[in-house]
């Protein structure tokens, strides 16, 4: 009998998957049914690593949600490690990949350790622990998964970026790399589609990860009143699964190329494709005025006011980029 699973049959890697969102994406795309390879640098738990994760647990995870999964140490910051994942791939499927997710990312501390300082009084090397593997290496995966799909006439690249490639959060640094991400994608999308493999940029929302709730039980991000509404929405937020519902849902979209190009919203997809948190909660998208307005005046009244079909349009949001 033919598997009722979405994506049956389809290859896709993941690369940062052993916690936070690319593991939850991970989860997500072996319960639909995928062979999903994910990377990291951990391949084995380590005892009192605080924030815990590796490659081995997510792939015990994966398969027992029924997806097939296969683990590929790879550190991303390594030129030879991201060619030597790409060529395993082909080697193993015949050249087949179907999903890249460009996930992995090595700046989450570092964001918390320099947050409310401005750039001229942090290392300059926070710019490379940001951007090397969440920029850089996003870029190279992508040349890779190209050569892969162009020829196969099929495919998605979905880079995991953030609202922080519209204006300003946390740091220069981290604005500039998810601002990279967004163009990558748009400007990546515009070669491709020719050849019928599409490209998005995703933003989840705030979403509580192992890293988040650890570095805020730390209080790595300081004290006062900006910390807390920041570390509420992270407690609150999306739980990293809601990234991999998106993110299946694009994979099994038939008309994912019309999507192509541009940056989607998970909280947006959420409604566009009728799914909701695997908590149970249905999230809201920034895009919602009421939400919007909640968040940026720190008052809940208005998202309890204002019914969430009333929606800031797409081109209304680039405006809050303010560069002309
Ligand atoms: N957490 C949030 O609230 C949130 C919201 C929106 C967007 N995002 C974005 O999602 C992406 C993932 O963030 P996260 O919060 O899950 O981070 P995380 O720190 O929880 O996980 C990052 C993953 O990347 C891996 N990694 C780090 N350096 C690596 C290297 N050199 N080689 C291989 N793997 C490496 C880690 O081991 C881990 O598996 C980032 O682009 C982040 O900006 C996060």
């Amino acid at each position: 009998m033919a598997s009722l699973k979405p994506l049956a049959g389809k290859v896709c890697i993941v690369t940062g998957a052993t916690r936070g969102i690319g593991k939850g994406i991970a989860l997500q795309l072996g319960a639909a049914g995928a062979t999903v390879y994910i990377t990291g640098r951990t391949l084995k738990k380590r005892e009192g690593d605080p924030v815990g994760g590796s490659l081995e647990e997510t792939a015990s995870e994966v398969k027992k949600k029924g997806g097939d999964c296969i683990p590929v140490q790879c550190d991303h910051s390594k030129d030879n490690d991201i060619k030597a994942l790409f060529d395993r791939v082909s080697r193993d499927q015949d050249g087949q990949l179907d999903v890249l997710v460009n996930n992995a990312y090595s700046g989450v501390q570092a964001i918390a350790n320099a947050y409310n300082k401005p750039f001229w009084e942090q290392d300059p090397g926070v710019w490379d622990e940001i951007n090397v593997v969440g920029l850089r290496n996003h870029y190279i995966c992508s040349v890779y998964a190209a050569k892969l799909m162009v020829p196969r006439k099929r495919g998605l690249i979905v880079n995991v970026s953030s609202a922080g490639g519209l204006s300003y959060i946390f740091n220069v640094a981290y604005g500039v790399g998810k601002e990279g991400c967004d163009r990558m994608a748009v400007d990546c999308a515009i070669e491709l589609k020719k050849h019928n493999v599409a490209f998005v940029s995703l933003w989840p929302g705030a979403v509580r990860t192992e890293n988040l709730i650890h570095i805020i039980n730390e209080k790595s991000f300081g004290e006062g009143k900006d910390v807390k509404i920041l570390e509420e929405a992270i407690t609150s937020g999306e739980t990293p699964e809601y990234a991999g519902l998106a993110v299946t849902h694009l994979a099994a979209d038939p008309n994912v190329m019309k999507k192509t190009g541009r940056i989607l919203i998970a909280a947006d997809l959420g409604n566009e494709y009728g799914f909701v948190d695997v908590d149970g909660v249905r999230r809201s998208s920034m895009r919602e005025l009421g939400f919007a307005l909640s968040f940026t005046t720190k008052s809940p009244i208005f998202k309890k006011i204002i019914p969430s079909f009333i929606r800031i349009p797409c081109w209304m949001l680039s405006l809050a980029g303010n560069k002309f």
